[in-house]
């Protein structure tokens, strides 16, 4: 089974990944971008601002989850997969493309292998502010609260209207209740 875990920045993803290592012991776990080898590079390079063009940096994450999903989740079809994000951040960050247009550009770079489950992380704009106040903020987070809810609305229209099985956990509850939600889910 195929399981992602999403949410904009500072929704609390890596701190549930940790939780859910000692849950799932025998689960695979991975991340877009970065899961692979060329992952690895490609991450690299967009996240240090390599591509000038948003359609060059939009192939360039369709590039690593085209190698994600033929190296590991084809290759993992029979175990328990947990990944830190998926195509679904792939089009909630890309704000200004179509929806349609990025969902046949997704299904043939992951062979139509989309996610069983999803479990989106929920931010209050009061919350996100808090989080952000508190850290050093990346390129991405520097554009600001409203910019990173518009990225949460998007995320939660695009689960919607593919009908994956899905989530929405309140990201400001309890580290611990939002960790027993996320196990109930994936168990149920
Ligand atoms: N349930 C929670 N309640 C309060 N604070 C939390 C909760 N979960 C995580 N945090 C805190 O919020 C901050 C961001 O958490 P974390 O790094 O896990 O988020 P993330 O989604 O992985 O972020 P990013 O995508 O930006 O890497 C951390 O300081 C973390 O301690
Ligand atoms: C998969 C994917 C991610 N993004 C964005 C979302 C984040 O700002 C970064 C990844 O950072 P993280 O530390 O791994 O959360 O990349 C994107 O714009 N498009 C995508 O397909």
């Amino acid at each position: 089974m195929y399981v992602v875990l999403e949410g904009i920045d500072t929704a609390g993803k890596s701190t549930q990944l940790e939780i859910l290592k000692s849950k799932f012991k025998e689960a695979v776990f991975t991340k877009e971008p970065g899961g692979t080898k060329l992952g690895i590079k490609l991450r690299e390079m967009i996240l240090s601002g390599e591509a000038q063009s948003s359609k060059a940096e939009m192939f360039m994450f369709l590039a690593d989850r085209a190698e994600h999903t033929e190296e590991i989740i084809l290759k993992n079809k029979d175990n328990l997969i947990i990944s830190d994000r998926s195509f679904i951040s792939g089009i909630a960050y890309a704000l200004n493309e179509d929806m349609e247009k990025l969902i046949e550009l997704n299904r043939f770079a992951t062979s139509n292998n989309f996610p069983n489950k999803v479990i989106l992380l929920e931010l209050t704009k009061n919350e996100l502010e808090k989080r952000l106040s508190k850290k050093e903020n990346d390129s991405i987070e520097k554009r600001g609260s409203d910019y990173l809810l518009s990225i949460q609305d998007r995320l939660k229209q695009t689960i919607l209207k593919l009908k994956i099985d899905y989530i929405f956990i309140d990201a400001s509850d309890s580290i611990e209740n939002i960790a027993q939600k996320i196990e109930d889910f994936i168990n149920d």
